[in-house]
């Protein structure tokens, strides 16, 4: 499986088919907010039908009760990953779990994973904003700590992080970055960014790349360099 998962961050399925015909092979993509809110979650039927990898990115973070309902629908759409807050606590954590569980009825359930700190997110609007003191390091630590103690199978983070994570919670405990940019991209509203080589070297398990590929002059050209580096 690929370890390059492309970010759709489109508005209209057409931008989404268009997109994904220049790659005459399937790869693993990322369906969030702007597009699930667009189109609704038949969009995620399509792309899976089409071959696709689909990591559904709606980060849950709400009571427990709630979570878990929310995860027992998501499982029903055959998705690959999902993801929640890491801040909504271990009690929710667990219950995203146990949701993913019951709709996937006793099939393999999607992966779940929980998103730490933002990658657009520095230590400044950490300590200021959020109120958490210290180092990003030491909350993201913090949050992958207890989402293996919930059950998830790994956690969002920046490339920075990951190593200190798979010391923390062990090699098999999937780290998934984003804020990928290549050298010569723009950083944007990302804050904690990296190129694919230092994930690479940084042992990410995978990353998340929306507008360096999204936005090259030409994507399938962007994406195979980027995998060939991943996949070294
Ligand atoms: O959960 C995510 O995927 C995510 C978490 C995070 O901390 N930072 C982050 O950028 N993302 C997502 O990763 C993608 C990054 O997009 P680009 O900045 O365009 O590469 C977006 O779809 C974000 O929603």
């Amino acid at each position: 499986m690929s370890k390059t998962i492309v970010a759709l961050d489109f508005s209209s399925e057409k931008e989404v088919l268009d997109f994904l015909k220049q790659f005459d092979h399937p790869i693993y993509v990322k369906i969030g907010m702007e597009l699930t809110y667009a189109c609704g979650l038949g969009i995620v039927e399509k792309v899976k039908a089409m071959g696709h990898h689909v990591f559904l990115d709606l980060k849950l973070h709400d009571i427990p009760n709630t979570v878990k309902g929310g995860m027992k629908n998501l499982a029903k759409l055959g998705v690959d990953m999902t993801n929640v807050h890491c801040s909504g606590g271990i009690a929710m954590m667990k219950a995203a779990i146990e949701g993913l569980e019951e709709g996937a009825k006793g099939k393999k359930r999607p992966l779940c994973i929980g998103v730490t700190q933002l990658t657009s997110t520095s230590k400044e609007a950490m300590n200021e904003e959020l109120g958490i003191p210290g180092d990003v390091l030491d909350c993201v630590l913090h949050y992958a700590k207890n989402a293996k103690e919930a059950g998830l199978d790994g956690v969002v983070c920046s490339v920075h992080e990951a190593r200190a994570i798979h010391e923390a919670c062990g090699e098999d405990f999937l780290t998934v970055t984003p804020g990928i940019r290549l050298a010569s991209d723009s950083v944007d509203d990302q804050k904690r960014v990296a190129t694919p080589s230092l994930a690479k070297e940084e042992g990410c398990d995978y990353i998340v790349v929306g507008r360096s590929i999204t936005k090259s002059a030409d994507p399938e050209a962007t994406y195979t360099q980027i995998e060939e580096i991943m996949e070294g």
